[in-house]
């Protein structure tokens, strides 16, 4: 049995796993844990290793398997599970993408809000040359993994003649993006408002993301003239940035749900508690 807990961050939800059940299978486990209808069903799982000085190191694999540098929700819904089981309020965890600090807010009993400084963002505008559609315009963006913006006026978020869905589906896999790209459409409501839908690498059209919240905020700071305060929303609803400058880290605040904790029995050898 594999012990799992189950937390969401705006509807983008993560199974929340210690790093010692994996046994070196954890994109097999992504896959079979993460599906919709075999498994538990989640966006990804967020590998938690407790390391003997007392810091934690987390790995994220997404759905399909593949691993990702970080995630924004992923990361807090982590920092919520630590706060919920261990009464940690604030939290350092490293990732691949690097080193994220979380802050508790708020906290209901298993709601949490939670401020999490996301590193400095990088943004870059970037032409890409789609097949049958032509040249697209957009914004290259890092925030410890990589993204791909582009604005839309659409209220659907269509752009260039398609759906955000069908789109984002070409972008992650074009061939300018080697390593695949999260993919974010971006309508500018107000100087201080923004929404957005994301396509994420490795998981498809989802409800929300963190590093699509920073990724599309920074876009929109830097290339139309946004606010530094603002608030952006996905399906799942409204998380607030504050990026005092374009040299400082960006600072993401939004809600953390703890689910459920469970019990999954896996069909890979090897891997249990
Ligand atoms: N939803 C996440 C991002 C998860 C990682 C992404 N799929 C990738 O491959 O980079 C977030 O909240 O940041």
């Amino acid at each position: 049995m594999i012990p799992f807990v189950k937390a969401h961050a705006c509807g983008n939800d993560f199974l929340i796993l210690e790093e010692s059940v994996a046994n070196g299978q954890h994109a097999a486990l992504a896959r079979e844990l993460c599906s919709r209808h075999y498994g538990i069903g989640a966006d990804g799982i967020e590998f938690v290793d407790r390391r003997a000085d007392g810091s934690f190191f987390l790995r994220l694999f997404n759905a399909d398997g593949s691993e990702a540098e970080l995630s924004g929700n992923g990361t807090r819904c982590v920092a919520a599970w630590i706060a919920y089981s261990e009464g940690l309020k604030s939290t350092t965890i490293e990732t691949h993408g690097g080193v994220r600090t979380c802050n508790v807010v708020e906290c209901d009993d298993a709601d949490f809000l939670i401020e999490t400084d996301m590193g400095v963002p990088t943004i870059q505008e970037r032409t890409v040359d789609l097949h049958g559609i032509g040249p697209v315009q957009g914004a290259v963006v890092n925030v410890g993994n990589p993204h791909f913006v582009l604005f839309t006026v659409d209220q659907d978020f269509r752009t260039y003649g398609h759906t955000w869905e069908a789109l984002g589906a070409y972008l992650c896999t074009h061939r300018d993006f080697p390593g695949q790209t999260n993919v974010e459409f971006v309508r500018i409501i107000s100087p201080t408002e923004i929404q957005f839908r994301i396509y994420e690498r490795g998981v498809g059209p989802t409800h929300s993301s963190g590093t699509g919240t920073c990724a599309a905020a920074t876009a929109a700071i830097t290339l139309r003239n946004c606010a530094r305060l603002l608030t952006a929303s996905s399906i799942g609803g409204p998380q607030r940035i504050h990026w005092p400058a374009s040299d400082q880290p960006m600072r993401l605040t939004g809600p953390a749900r703890i689910v459920c904790t469970g019990n999954a029995v896996s069909a890979l050898r090897g891997v249990s508690a």
